[in-house]
């Protein structure tokens, strides 16, 4: 944690004084959702809801940066008016009801579509294949004596096809080569605010929090907050990059729930 770091409540008092040059991001997994062994039944904690609506209406803008598709983040978080969502790593953006891919991507899904059929036939059984249209996910969470097999195999695909390579909580996730990742879609949304927090659980999520280190050593002035939630996957990686660290996607819950009244007028 840096020396400099305010804590909790001077951050959220700071945030409400510049509320209207603030902005709120989000991590999906682990962080409004507790992880569970089957993706698709994911849901968030119904507790966030309310409270990143209201926070939505008090600062300049909320949003979620995920590495899950529009598609499925639209599904879960339809009750919310105006919450952004970035999906796939910021690959794809909800805009204006529409979503928006990133052109560089497109040419790709049919690789992915490949690489999906390719990983279901091969892998042991048990191997978790969640094939996301522009980017494939290889998870071992059911099987984590696999885990080394799993991510060798993932290596040699990205190897035979150009692609990236993405490592997570029991999964290894293979994309396109295009240059997107959580960090540069922070770094760009950052550019015009005063303040602006990061909520994430893992890996990919570093990146984003790297986005608002950089900023403030461009702009002293810019106030930014990295919150971790703790797991026992990442260890403490993802925690030593933060200014603080939550226990769960209900502490996040919590958290935010008591953050309301600062923006109380
Ligand atoms: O960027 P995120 O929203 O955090 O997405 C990261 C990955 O999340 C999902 O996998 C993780 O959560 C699963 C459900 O709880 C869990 O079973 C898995 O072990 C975790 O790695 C998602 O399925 C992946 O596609 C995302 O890359």
């Amino acid at each position: 944690m840096p020396q400099s770091s305010p804590t909790a409540a001077e951050a959220w008092q700071l945030t409400a004084e510049r509320a209207s040059e603030a902005a709120l991001f989000f991590d999906f997994d682990g962080v409004l959702a507790p992880v569970e062994d089957d993706p698709d039944a994911v849901q968030p904690v119904p507790a966030v809801m309310a409270s990143l609506e209201a926070l939505a209406g008090a600062v300049s803008r909320v949003a979620i940066v995920s590495a899950r598709p529009v598609s499925f983040l639209r599904d879960r978080f339809a009750a919310l008016q105006h919450v952004d969502l970035y999906g796939l790593y910021g690959l794809e953006v909800l805009h204006e009801g529409e979503i928006v891919t990133v052109p560089a991507a497109e040419p790709w899904v049919p690789v992915m579509e490949e690489l999906a059929g390719r990983a279901r036939a091969e892998l042991p059984a048990g191997t978790l294949v969640e094939f996301k249209r522009l980017s494939v996910a290889l998870h071992y969470r059911t099987n984590p004596d696999q885990g080394p097999t799993i991510e060798r195999w993932g290596r040699e695909q990205a190897e035979r096809l150009g692609l990236k390579v993405q490592g997570g909580r029991m999964v290894v996730e293979l994309k396109p080569p295009v240059d997107q990742d959580k960090g540069m879609v922070i770094g760009e949304a950052v550019k015009e605010l005063g303040c602006a927090w990061y909520f994430g659980d893992d890996m990919s999520d570093i990146k984003a929090f790297d986005a608002l280190r950089a900023r403030e050593a461009v702009d002293p002035k810019f106030m930014g907050m990295c919150v971790a939630v703790a797991n026992p996957e990442t260890g403490a990686e993802v925690s030593n990059a933060a200014d603080l660290t939550l226990d769960s996607p209900h502490a996040v819950a919590d958290f935010l729930a008591g953050a309301l009244p600062a923006f109380a007028r």
